[in-house]
């Protein structure tokens, strides 16, 4: 069996403030006291600088713990005239350690296909960032039975581009878009059977890095839903939205997953 550490990634995507994360520091201080679990924090960029530094100040009273930033997108190009975008190099100078590609709302909201994801992915690794790939499908494509096409499809492309041992260093994120910020998440069944999809999929290239890269699933997951969910075998924690902003919430769920 390999030892998968199990990871919370809150994706705060546009909400939150410089006081949110001093609120989260101080719970982390009194509570999160062990390195069972990985819990990285996602905020805006704008908080990236506040974020880096309570990492900084807080080093002493989070030994043991395992926290990390990371970003919520970034550029596939290195530098240049794209107004209002932040490179791979920068948000790894600003102390990121992840960044989330290819999240559903960028896809659907921003224009986002498949092969600019494949070239964010490759641009993340390119400046030693760790992408939190996101796939998923939505409720019209589950209902007409095409999740495992759709979710296929999304990985096959940054396969193609990237090749499978890119995902050595990587994190997939499962995101069923009908669970997306909608208060229904996926059975944890439904996760399951679509994480060791993933997993297959991954192992018929390589058996190792099927073995050990680490699946989160996103979708309202709540401190209500999380154990049974976490528990799945395939499922190696959580990317959060709204109850990442809620900083009992996110507390609670970090530390079902330090026991999951
Ligand atoms: O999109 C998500 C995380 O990236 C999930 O959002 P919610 O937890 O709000 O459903």
């Amino acid at each position: 069996m390999a030892l998968r550490r199990p990871m919370v990634a809150g994706n705060w995507k546009m909400n939150g403030s410089a006081a949110l994360a001093q609120e989260l520091f101080k719970k982390f201080a009194a509570k999160l006291q062990n390195d069972s679990a990985e819990v990285v924090l996602c905020p805006p960029s704008i908080y990236l600088e506040s974020v880096r530094q309570l990492l900084e100040s807080n080093k002493q009273t989070l030994d043991g713990a395992l926290v990390r930033m990371g970003a919520q997108n970034l550029s596939q190009h290195d530098f240049g005239a794209y107004t209002g975008e932040i490179s791979g190099q920068m948000l790894k100078d600003s102390g990121c350690r992840y960044v989330i590609i290819g999240h559903s709302e960028r896809r659907r909201m921003y224009g986002e296909t498949s092969n600019i994801v494949a070239e964010k992915f490759a641009a993340a690794q390119k400046h030693g960032l760790t992408p939190i790939l996101c796939v998923g499908e939505s409720g019209p494509a589950r209902e007409a039975r095409r999740t495992f096409e759709v979710i296929a499809e999304e990985l096959d492309i940054v396969i193609e581009k990237n090749g499978t041992m890119a995902f050595d260093n990587a994190i997939i994120a499962y995101e069923p878009l009908w669970a997306v910020g909608t208060g229904k998440s996926a059975t944890p069944e439904q996760a399951q059977e679509v994480h060791a999809f993933i997993r297959n999929r991954l192992s018929e290239v390589s058996p190792f890095i099927g073995e050990n890269i680490r699946i989160l699933y996103g979708g309202s997951v709540t401190p209500s839903n999380a154990a049974d969910i976490f528990a799945q075998p395939d499922v190696d924690g959580g990317l959060i939205g709204g109850a990442s902003l809620n900083s009992s919430e996110f507390l609670s769920l970090c530390s079902i997953a330090m026991s999951a």
